[in-house]
Parts: C-alpha cells; structure tokens; sequence
C-alpha cells in the first residue's frame, strides 16, 4: 500500500465500483484533493459523478482501490468508523433538498449539530449565522413548505456548513434550480466554503461551476476524461469538442 502525498486531504487511487446488479460504475478513477481546494466533478448522466462522491466519502465503499483522508486510509476502516468519520468530519448536500417539515429553516440546520453534541443554544447560533451569509435569514422561522425550492436548497447547504465540515461532498446541489438560482447557490456555496477552509467536491453538470473551482475533472462510463476544446468547425467538418481518455 503506498501512502498518499502528505498535503492531500483526500486523495483516492484507482476506484473500482460496480453495483449490486452488475451495473459498471467507475473504472480506476485517482484524484487528490488539498485542504480548503474545490473540486468539480462534471460528466453526463450516468458518467459515475455521484458513485465516485459516495466512495470517497465512505458511503459506499469501492471493491478495489484505496481512499485516504489526511493520510488516514478509509477503505480498510469498518462500517462504525466510517459512519463516525462521515458524522464528525464530512459534510453532504444532495440534489433535492430534504428537509424535516415539521422543523422551521435554523431548526433544520441545527439538526445535525444538535445530534452531535453540541448544545441546542450554540447550534442555533451557528444555524443562524449560515443561513443569514446565505441570504436567507428572514426565512429561519418558516417551514419548509412556506420556502421556494432554491431557500430550501440554501437550508440545505446551511445545514451542511453549519456543521464546519473538513470535506463538504455536494452531489449536484444546484440541479432542482432556475438559472440564476443556481449561479446563487454555487457562488454562495463556494464562498462559504473558501472562508472557512472547506474543502468542497462539487459533482455538477453546470458548466459555470468550473469558474468557481481550483481543479475540474470529468468523467465518462466511470473513467476519467480530459477534454480537449477543438477550435470551431463547420457542422460538415464535425464536433467542436472530444475527450480522451487518460
Ligand atoms: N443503485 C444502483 N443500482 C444499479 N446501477 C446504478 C445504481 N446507481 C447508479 N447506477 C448506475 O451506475 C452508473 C453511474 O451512476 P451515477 O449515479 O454514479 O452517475 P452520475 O454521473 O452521478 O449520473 P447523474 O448525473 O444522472 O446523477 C450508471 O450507469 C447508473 O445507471
């Protein structure tokens, strides 16, 4: 086993994932992530963006290749581990915002701070505090059904930063919104991550994110690409754009 670069947080080696049903899903992917970088991670539908986030962050465990974080590997730890290393140290947005209705907006973000430890006083404070740098301060006593679907998204990322995560893992967060919704949320997203230290994989299709990252990559069928920008041709010349693979 070969220990990862020391100034990596996260660095994986030749991921392996295929689903229960056979279905292939990555293909010896490698990455590596520094502290408080941002990572995108973009592809088509089906490409492995969201298998490759849940196996780095211990989700779904790769059958072959390794995980590391800060120099710690994950792919030999069990499930316990795991589970407590993606509760204290990891942090998850999903596409759709899943919230608890019975629980107002600063409610929810506290949720999973409160189930950490910490108190009910502190967690509100620190709730509070992300949904007003998210812009949504004024709606911290509503429930989600009096919310849009970009403030319950904010709620969302709110939630997942108010717990000061080491790695935020954002698997499309920006997917259910409008046009400028999602340019909000992904600058709001990647700001608060920058002020904090947050290190951020972002896996989104949304070509505007890349501006905002420090490294992109891309995969296809499970693999990485790199994408080489041809200048344009005519329609009868052929595409504008082809990926290799590495
Ligand atoms: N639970 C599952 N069972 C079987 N196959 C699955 C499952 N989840 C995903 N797959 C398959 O694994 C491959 C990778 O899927 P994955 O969801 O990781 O891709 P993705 O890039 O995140 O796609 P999308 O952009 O649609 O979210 C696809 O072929 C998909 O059909």
């Amino acid at each position: 086993m070969v220990a990862p670069p020391d100034n990596d947080v996260l660095w994986a080696r030749s991921l392996h994932f295929t689903h229960d049903d056979g279905s292939p899903a990555l293909a010896g992917v490698s990455l590596g992530v520094r502290e408080g970088e941002i990572l995108t991670v973009g592809g088509p539908r089906g490409s492995g963006k969201t298998t490759l986030l849940r196996c780095l962050s211990g989700l779904a465990p790769a059958q072959r290749g390794e995980v590391w974080f800060n120099s710690v590997p994950v792919h030999t730890m069990g499930a316990t581990a795991r589970e407590r290393l993606r509760r204290d140290r990891f942090g998850w947005i999903d596409p759709a915002p899943v919230l608890v209705p019975e629980l107002n907006a600063w409610e929810n973000a506290a949720l999973p701070v409160m189930l950490r430890g910490t108190s009910r006083r502190r967690a509100k404070t620190a709730a509070l505090e992300w949904l007003e740098r998210l812009d949504i301060g004024e709606a911290a006593r509503k429930r989600p059904h009096q919310l849009t679907q970009s403030e319950r998204q904010r709620v969302c990322v709110a939630r997942a930063l108010a717990l000061a995560p080491t790695v935020l893992f954002a698997d499309e967060p920006t997917a259910p919104l409008h046009r400028a919704d999602r340019a909000h949320v992904l600058r709001t997203l990647t700001t608060a991550a920058r002020s904090h230290g947050i290190t951020v994989v972002l896996a989104t299709h949304d070509t505007d994110a890349a501006a905002l990252a420090d490294h992109t990559m891309t995969l296809l069928d499970g693999r990485r690409v790199n994408t080489v920008h041809l200048p344009p041709v005519t329609d009868t010349e052929g595409r504008a754009a082809c990926s290799l693979s590495v």
